[in-house]
Formats: structure tokens, sequence, C-alpha cells
């Protein structure tokens, strides 16, 4: 058995931080059941509710140009983060603040954080997928946050990381209430396994910037 730290619980401190920092260097993920406080957890969770389902749309594969809803690919219904409302901006605030620690510790650049929430109705899924290809695009991590209390074994709805072959499961996550996974985009295939339930989460990226004057970042 490998003896991994035990992941701490608690707001976005320096030991947080550096268990991730260390996930990331070591592994190229992290899975932090209890990261961001059980408060912002449940004001996030309150808003997600009060939603009208009018403001989430299909989601869809691609950016602009070619964006495209592909039922077959991925069936879950989106909204972007704006950060006005209090849960939302507490969201951002603390991954801003993680976008500074991991920029510290590793180096990596991180310029921006861009999120939405994903609402999975049950049935629906996210077929095996990288979230960036190589020299593609500007996002490097991928965040994915957990929106769903009392998620029981038997709900399926796990999100599967495999090696970067695309064949050897390494994780097997339950997208538990409060927990939160963090990976490197270009380099871990993921899927998100039908549920028998709801299925609520904020996905997000941090990016880096890789506009000139002459040529402009591309859009999401
Ligand atoms: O919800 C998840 O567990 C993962 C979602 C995902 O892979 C994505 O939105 O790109
Ligand atoms: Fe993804």
């Amino acid at each position: 058995m490998s003896t991994q730290p035990l992941p701490p619980r608690g707001p976005s401190d320096g030991d947080t931080l550096d268990y991730i920092a260390e996930q990331l260097e070591t592994r190229g993920y992290a899975v932090i059941p209890a990261a961001v406080p059980p408060a912002l957890v449940d004001r996030l969770f309150i808003e997600l509710k009060q939603l009208d389902s009018a403001e989430f749309k299909p989601a869809g594969i691609g950016r602009q140009d070619d964006f495209q809803v592909n039922r077959f690919v991925r069936s879950d219904q989106i909204c972007w983060l704006q950060g006005q409302s209090e849960g939302a901006g507490g969201f951002l605030d603390w991954m801003e603040q993680l976008r500074q620690g991991l920029n510290r510790r590793l180096f990596l650049g991180l310029f921006d954080y861009e999120a939405h929430f994903a609402s999975y109705p049950p049935g629906a899924f996210y077929k095996k997928h990288l979230d960036a290809f190589k020299g593609q695009s500007n996002r490097v991590l991928s965040t994915v946050f957990y929106l769903n209390p009392q998620w029981q074994p038997s709900d399926g709805g796990e999100l599967v990381i495999y090696a970067e072959d695309g064949e050897s499961e390494l994780e097997c996550v339950r997208p538990e209430y409060g927990k939160l996974v963090i990976f490197l985009s270009e380099v871990f295939p993921h899927e998100v396994r039908p549920a028998q339930r709801e299925r609520y989460s904020i996905a997000g990226w941090f990016r880096v910037n890789n506009s000139s004057a002459l040529v402009p970042d591309p859009p999401r």
C-alpha cells in the first residue's frame, strides 16, 4: 500500500495548498474530501437549487466556432458561474487563493479560472475525454467540485480517472458533497458514469494566457 498523506480538512490554508501541490507534483491529480469551508459549500448548494432550470443550457463540446451539442458524448446541462452571488463569489475567491498558492509552489503561471455549474439528470453521462489537447488549449488544471448531499455508492455517477494510455483506471471518485478533484487537463482522460439521481457539480479550469498583441487568446 502506498502511504499518501491524509488530506487536510479546512479552508484554503497552507496545509491544504501544500497537500494539493504535493499531489499534483507526484501524481498529477488530487482528491480532497473537504477542502472548501462547509458554510461556503452549503451556500453554493442553496444557490444551485435556486437557479431556474431555464438558466441551465445543454453542454457542448468544442469552442465557439465548432461548438456543438452532442448527446452521445455528454448529456449534462450547465450554467456558467458569474460570481455576483455570495456563494459563487466565495467559491471564485477560494479558487483565486488556490491559483496564487499553486503558482507560488509549482510555477504554473496560472492566469485565470472559469467554472460552470453542471447538472446531470438521472442516466446522464460524459464519455471518456480529455479537457485539453496539447498546444490547442490554454486549460492547464481541471477542477470538479461536488454538491450532492448523502450520495450513496449505489447512486453511481462516479468520475473515473484513467492513466494517460486511456485504459487503466487510476481512480474512481464518488461525487460526494464538498469533495474537490483537481487534475492536469492535458494528461488524464476521464469520464462521468451515469447516476441514479440528479448529480450536481461545479466544473472549472485554470488557464494560462497564451495571447500576444498579434494573436488573441482563443475564447473558451
Ligand atoms: O463532473 C465530473 O465529475 C467531471 C466533469 C467533466 O469531466 C467536465 O465537465 O469536463
Ligand atoms: Fe472533463
